[in-house]
């Protein structure tokens, strides 16, 4: 398990195949579940699926959260803090509490994970003791809320080399997703050994919003999710840990089109990103490195290019111009267009609906491999939100 870079060959990574927590959208939780659209389930699916398919056809190993999860919750350990979890929540109350302990306790690993993923409704359990809560209930209402998000896994955990950063999610919809991750890092066998430089206690950080621009040089986006104190935090964690030497705070506009870093820009090469045309010479950075006792030294804020190519130790750091009008532009942003997986040095995947933005990334010679994303960009993710690598080549 490592990753030093965006863009070095990409050997495994995590992904979460969507399943019955995305049947848990409604018109009426839509909003506050993140999602802009009621998503079609097995047609997410099936892009999903593709979109898994294209990784592995290009050698890559594909991981499912899922997967971990239920092999994690063979652990009696792993269980009991699992559930403890979901139990502790305030609607519960202690009647409806004890009901659904019992609940849970009858599911094997499977079903229980199945649980923790899509959530539970009042209606799948039974009364048991009675009590006022399970009393006044709506059957529709949750008594575990389902994680439509966890699709996205570059948000709930991010490698920076042998080490694994499980984050501090900002959006109340998402923030039981770290849970799951904080579990399976820490005990499931495949990642026995494995230090972890963040955990969900601290201050919101969100994947979504780091880059590893370099195997020494981090670039943190700042707003909508990650604050300036998780990316201190963050910054100054893995300055400590000799992980990296430079790192970038980078303020993005506190707007849903805007919500991470990942979304206005990516890396296609070791030396190249694809950036939002609208964006590319208003966005800044503050530099971040390492200071006296062991602490940290801020300068700036300088233009982010400049300052990534200096902090990169490379000449310039190269933005693939896509040259389009602002409207396209805007346009393909929304839909994820920058939003792009690097599987090795200008071999990408991308979404097929951004036409534009594709066409042009391939006419600076990168290569892209589109997949389908109608139903699953509904969430307002693309194929870099989706996927969290866990090893790739070093750079
Ligand atoms: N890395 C990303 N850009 N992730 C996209 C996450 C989308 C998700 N619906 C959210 O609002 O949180």
């Amino acid at each position: 398990m490592y990753v030093d870079s965006e863009v070095s060959r990409l050997r495994t990574v995590l992904l979460h195949r969507p399943a019955a927590e995305l049947a848990r959208l409604t018109p009426r939780n839509n909003d506050s579940l993140l999602f802009d659209g009621i998503p079609w389930v097995s047609r997410a699916q099936e892009e999903h699926d593709a979109f898994a398919e294209a990784l592995r056809g290009h050698g890559v190993e594909v991981l499912y959260l899922g997967d971990l999860l239920a092999e994690t919750l063979t652990l009696p350990e792993a269980r009991a803090e699992l559930t403890a979890g979901v139990l502790s929540h305030r609607r519960l109350g202690d009647a409806l509490r004890a009901s659904v302990a019992g609940y849970l306790a009858d599911q094997d690993p499977d079903r229980l994970a199945e649980v923790l993923v899509a959530g539970l409704a009042h209606e799948e359990i039974r009364p048991g003791t009675g009590g006022l809560v399970y009393a006044m209930m709506d059957r529709h209402e949750f008594v575990i809320d389902p994680l439509p998000n966890l699709l996205f896994t570059r948000d709930s955990s991010v490698w920076v080399r042998n080490r694994v950063a499980v984050t501090s999610l900002a959006m109340r919809a998402r923030r039981r997703e770290t849970t799951l991750t904080h579990a399976i890092y820490r005990h499931h066998p495949r990642f026995a050994g494995t230090e972890l430089l963040f955990d969900p206690s601290l201050e919101h950080v969100e994947g979504g919003d780091v880059l590893v621009l370099a195997p020494d040089v981090l670039a943190i986006g700042v707003g909508e999710r990650t604050t300036p104190a998780g990316a201190e935090r963050l910054a100054q964690r893995v300055i400590t840990a000799g992980l990296a030497h430079t790192v970038l705070a980078v303020p993005i506009a506190q707007e849903r089109a805007t919500m991470h870093l990942d979304t206005v820009c990516t890396m296609v090469d070791a030396d190249a990103v694809v950036m939002y045309p609208n964006l590319a010479d208003s966005l800044r950075a503050w530099t971040i490195t390492g200071g006296p006792d062991g602490g940290i030294t801020v300068r700036g804020p300088d233009p982010f290019l400049e300052a990534a190519a200096e902090a990169m130790g490379i000449d310039r750091l190269r933005v693939i111009d896509t040259g389009l009008d602002p409207v396209t532009a805007e346009r393909e942003q929304w839909d994820d267009g920058n939003n792009t997986l690097a599987i090795a040095p200008r071999l990408c995947v991308a979404y097929e609906r951004n036409v534009e933005t594709n066409a042009q990334l391939e006419k600076a010679g990168i290569e892209v491999v589109r997949i389908s994303g109608s139903e699953l960009g509904s969430g307002r993710g693309g194929p870099r939100c989706m996927s969290c690598p866990i090893e790739r080549d070093p750079l």
